[in-house]
């Protein structure tokens, strides 16, 4: 190793996840078609897409449970072929459907997690405590998990997770099937173990708004394909479409403030002024200016900036994978 290249390596954090060209076919059906991943430790990546993308069959590539056909990868340190026991030890998968037993109570689903891990008892009771009182179970702890709501088994499930302390979690959609609510509570769980654990998060959503929410990274997985990948941020920036529309109160100051915009698109029958932006602050600053400066007043402006919707669509050619059941804020 070159002292340059020793340099960029200890600068570069380490990857929590990284993989190769994934490949894997179900008979003659391609499900995942040459997949590189690449996750820095302690943060939180999204795999977003719609359902049949590939987005479990990752998981379940990357957490051991099966072999992809093509590609290596490497999971906590770990290479996935070479030591596939040495990944299990250091993650946590939960799945859409949840592990837990429902004829058990939580605390003694999370008793027996503990001793599936081998941990001394006292530890595993020391463990089972606290992860009830950070979940909000404590009250709960002693009925049977068929008394549950869909968000307390959810809870439950990534509780069961923890048990083992796992650098890195695999959750797969963690939150199709519950209400705001209980979406809103595992948010905030998830923040947590990132901010105050800091594990690296592995999820995959079909909900635009809670890969916005959560992820540093974010994914798109398109028939078993990644077609984007970058920041909330980034990915927007790749969608054309955001700019700032001015409404007048007569169509001379739209004449007027058209005269100053160039590449804006007049509606003289809206009496409105649409003019490209990316809606950042300094471009805005810069309308309002030249506005100032042609002494025309707009009625109103509002600013419109591509969201995960416009990515979704413009990316994977059809609509909303699904929707939050929120009203879009
Ligand atoms: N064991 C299997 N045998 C045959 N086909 C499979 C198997 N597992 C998955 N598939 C197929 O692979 C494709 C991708 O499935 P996968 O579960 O990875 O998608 P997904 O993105 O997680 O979707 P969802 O959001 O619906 O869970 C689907 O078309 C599925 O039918």
């Amino acid at each position: 190793m070159t002292a340059l290249s020793a340099a960029k390596a200890r600068d570069t954090p380490p990857h929590a996840v990284s993989a190769l060209g994934l490949r894997k076919s179900y008979d003659d059906k391609v499900v995942l078609d040459g997949i590189d991943l690449h996750v820095p430790a302690g943060t939180v990546f999204a795999l977003l897409g719609p359902n049949g993308a590939g987005k479990t069959t990752t998981v379940e590539i990357l957490s051991t449970l099966i072999k992809p056909d093509a590609g290596q990868a490497r999971v906590a340190g770990h290479d996935l072929a070479g030591r596939p026991d040495g990944v299990r030890a250091a993650i946590g998968v939960t799945g859409q459907f949840a592990a837990v037993d429902n004829l058990l109570t939580a605390e003694e689903n999370l008793l027996l997690m503990a001793d599936l891990r081998h941990l001394p008892r006292r530890e595993g009771r020391r463990r089972t405590a606290g992860l009830l009182q950070r979940f909000e179970l404590t009250e709960a702890a002693r009925k049977p998990v068929s008394t549950f709501s869909g968000g307390m088994r959810r809870k439950l499930d990534l509780a069961m997770t923890l048990i083992g302390d796992p650098k890195i979690i695999f959750l797969d959609e963690p939150t199709t099937g519950l209400d705001p609510r209980s979406r809103r509570t595992m948010w905030e769980i998830i923040r947590g173990l990132v901010a105050d654990h800091g594990v690296t998060i592995f999820l995959t959503t079909q909900y635009l708004e809670e890969a916005d929410q959560l992820a540093d990274r974010i994914a798109v997985l398109d028939k078993g394909r990644l077609v984007a990948e970058g920041t909330a941020d980034e990915l927007k920036r790749l969608v054309p479409g955001g700019h700032i529309r001015l409404r007048f109160a007569e169509a001379a100051a739209l004449e007027t403030a058209a005269r100053h915009f160039g590449a804006a698109a007049r509606d003289p029958e809206e009496l409105t002024l649409r003019i490209p932006s990316d809606g950042s602050i300094p471009t805005l600053r810069a309308v309002l200016d030249v506005l100032d400066d042609a002494a025309v007043r707009p009625e109103s402006l509002t600013v419109h900036t591509p969201d995960l919707d416009d990515v979704f669509l413009t990316l994977t050619g059809q609509g909303t994978p699904a929707t939050t059941g929120e009203p879009a804020r």
